[in-house]
């Protein structure tokens, strides 16, 4: 598969935006003219600076308001035309697009914009160019790729085919299997965007909110299987005009793209597998069975108190590593994995960031698949020294530069328990809680890495992403955003933070960056959990009275049930689905902190009480400004 990027979707100048375009492992790029004509350099020049870098020029794009004027409009578009072609062969490219006039004085006309292509087709074919029409979804007249397809079909000419853009068509709903009766040879180019779906006018939703195929809500895999059953084979092209992305890193971006277009095509040739199109075989994506472990790191001081905690939430202390200051505590399904090394990642990783959970255990239908994916998708592989009677668990790279252990069934990575710990003499200092399994692991990300993980996650986990929603917090809002699978095995929140001054922002600002800031456990009574939590003295985060008379009277709660609620500090939620009841732990640290939830069918994750939560575990928090502990 051939992958190409218009330079208008990353930030940067242009020697910056190549540079992470080929490091990204894209083959081709469309020259914007903006990013031309803002460059201090011949043509010449930016053609052998983009074949230095081991790309093609894909396309020059775009020329504006060409079909269907009237004179002496009409002729001088013509000549600037030819400019243009003088442009392209100094550059190096035989493609231009033309995207569908939206000027007022256009006069439109099936027959006289066809013509106009004929000419113009005459013209590009005495220097070996082409040209490719585009409907823009705003066109004046041509606003379809059904009638652009008809202007090609009509102009009959070897030199001007369609292009084909998957955000014009799908934002205006138009029936992507209207492209599977167009000839493939016909298709000059593809472009491919995705956008969220939002209700707005077209033009601005395009030019401001398209992001990677996957990242937002449109059927690009339907547009795109509609593509491929053409039997086209020629370039997939990003276009992505996006406010956030002009302004972020070129590198990230640049990879977020690439990995969009092979997940894309893996869904693809999935679903149709005789397609022309050569796509990089991988394994499917992995199935998530359970959250098998989370592992944190601290220091012997920070680690004691976090093992207090540990053991007040009802964990037993399970085993102790056979070589390494590493303790596991479990309780029901759950492990937590407690390291206090002076060495090795976990170390470094508390240098860095402060007592956190750093790493995430995923248990899996396959390790080594799930593995394979990951970095055929481009995820970054983490390795670190193993000792000798260690299990190499295969990972890699994960939010905030933290670590996804991948888990299964197969003889060498189900025994690592047995093989690489000892286990306690019963050791429990305070009783079980009752507590079952994980049921979320709430990632704090910063705002613009959202996009990031939620495509990370989906490529390479069989897991979906909910709509967004917004968490209020006293000081700003946060995006929330989960991703999960249909099993309810893999729930992963991701709150993105655009402001310091919120409780997600505090923690990113204090931990250096992204992570795993809280871990909601399941219990089958929430009731009974939390009169043993307060047995084994664990404090439970106060909620005002006042949130109890509000929950009380918007659901109709029998008082008797609100008093309950009360004098437990237990929020309370519905959906049409059940109910929710979750309490929490104050924070630790910078901001870590524990949930318990009870769910009667409830398949959401509280955020109408995010608020009031969230108020609550403000009052804990070290003012900004003071020294740590
Ligand atoms: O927003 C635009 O004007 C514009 C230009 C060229 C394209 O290929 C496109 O999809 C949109
Ligand atoms: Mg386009």
């Amino acid at each position: 598969m051939k992958t190409s990027i218009a330079t208008v979707s990353i930030s940067g100048d242009l020697e910056q935006k190549l540079a992470a375009i080929a490091a990204a492992g894209f083959a081709g790029v469309e020259i914007f003219e903006n990013d031309f004509l803002a460059f201090d350099g011949s043509p010449a020049e930016v053609g052998r600076m983009v074949r230095d870098h081991g790309l093609e020029v894909t396309l020059f794009q775009p020329f504006r308001d060409f079909e269907g004027m009237p004179e002496p409009l009409r002729g001088r578009n013509f000549d600037r035309a030819e400019r243009k072609f003088d442009l392209m062969q100094e550059l190096g490219t035989d493609l231009m697009l033309i995207c569908s006039n939206v000027s007022p004085v256009a006069l439109g006309g099936i027959d006289r914009i066809a013509a106009d292509f004929l000419e113009l087709g005459e013209r590009a074919a005495r220097r070996n160019l082409r040209v490719g029409y585009e409907a823009l979804a705003w066109g004046r007249h041509i606003h379809d790729h059904r009638d652009a397809w008809e202007v090609v079909r009509r102009a009959d000419h070897a030199n001007i085919g369609l292009i084909l853009d998957s955000f014009h068509t799908l934002a205006r709903r138009i029936d992507v299997n209207s492209i599977r009766s167009i000839p493939g040879d016909k298709i000059f180019i593809v472009q491919l965007a995705d956008a969220p779906q939002i209700e707005m006018d077209l033009l601005y939703w395009s030019r401001h909110f398209r992001n990677m195929p996957g990242e937002g809500d449109l059927a690009v895999i339907d547009f795109m299987r509609a593509v491929a059953a053409t039997g086209y084979d020629g370039y997939l092209s990003l276009e992505i005009f996006n406010d956030q992305f002009r302004g972020g890193s070129p590198s990230a971006i640049s990879v977020d793209g690439h990995r969009s277009l092979v997940y894309l095509m893996d869904r693809v040739s999935r679903l149709e597998p005789d397609i022309a199109i050569q796509v990089p075989a991988m394994p499917d994506r992995a199935r998530v069975e359970s959250v098998a472990f989370i592992e944190f790191s601290a220091d012997e001081e920070e680690g004691g108190q976090l093992a207090a905690l540990f053991s007040a939430m009802g964990f037993e202390r399970a085993a102790e590593h056979r070589s390494k200051r590493v303790t596991l505590y479990r309780q029901g399904g759950i492990r937590l994995v407690l390291n206090t090394e002076d060495k090795g990642f976990a170390a470094s990783s508390y240098l860095v960031h402060g007592a956190t959970a750093y790493a995430l255990g995923l248990k899996v239908d396959d390790a080594r698949a799930a593995f394979e994916r990951a970095l055929a998708l481009g995820a970054e592989c983490f390795e670190q020294a193993v000792g000798p009677d260690e299990i190499t668990m295969p990972a890699i790279r994960g939010v905030g530069g933290g670590v996804i252990y991948f888990l299964d069934d197969t003889a060498g990575l189900a025994r690592i328990w047995d093989v690489e710990f000892i286990p306690h003499a019963a050791v429990a200092d305070t009783a079980p809680a009752g507590l079952i399994a994980i049921d979320h692991v709430a990632q704090t990300v910063k705002y613009d890495e959202m996009l990031t993980w939620l495509l990370f996650y989906t490529s390479t986990l069989a897991a979906h992403k909910t709509p967004m929603v917004d968490i209020v917090d006293p000081a700003g809002l946060v995006r929330s955003q989960v991703v999960e699978n249909a099993e309810g095995t893999l729930r992963v929140t991701m709150n993105g933070a655009e402001n310091r001054n919120t409780l997600a922002g505090h923690f990113i600002t204090e931990t250096s960056g992204s992570g795993i800031q809280h871990l909601a456990f399941s219990t089958g009574d929430i009731f009974a959990t939390a009169d043993a939590l307060r047995r084994n003295g664990f404090v439970t985060l106060a909620i005002t009275p006042n949130y109890y008379d509000d929950v009380e009277a918007r659901f109709g709660l029998d008082p008797e049930l609100t008093e309950r609620l009360k004098s437990r500090n237990i929020l309370y939620d519905r959906d049409e689905h059940g109910e929710y009841f979750q309490l929490y732990s104050p924070t630790f640290g910078e901001g870590l902190f524990f949930e318990i939830v009870e769910r009667r069918g409830y398949r959401g994750y509280g955020a109408p009480n995010a608020i009031f939560r969230i108020a609550a575990l403000r009052r804990h928090l070290r003012p900004a400004g003071m020294p740590r502990r």
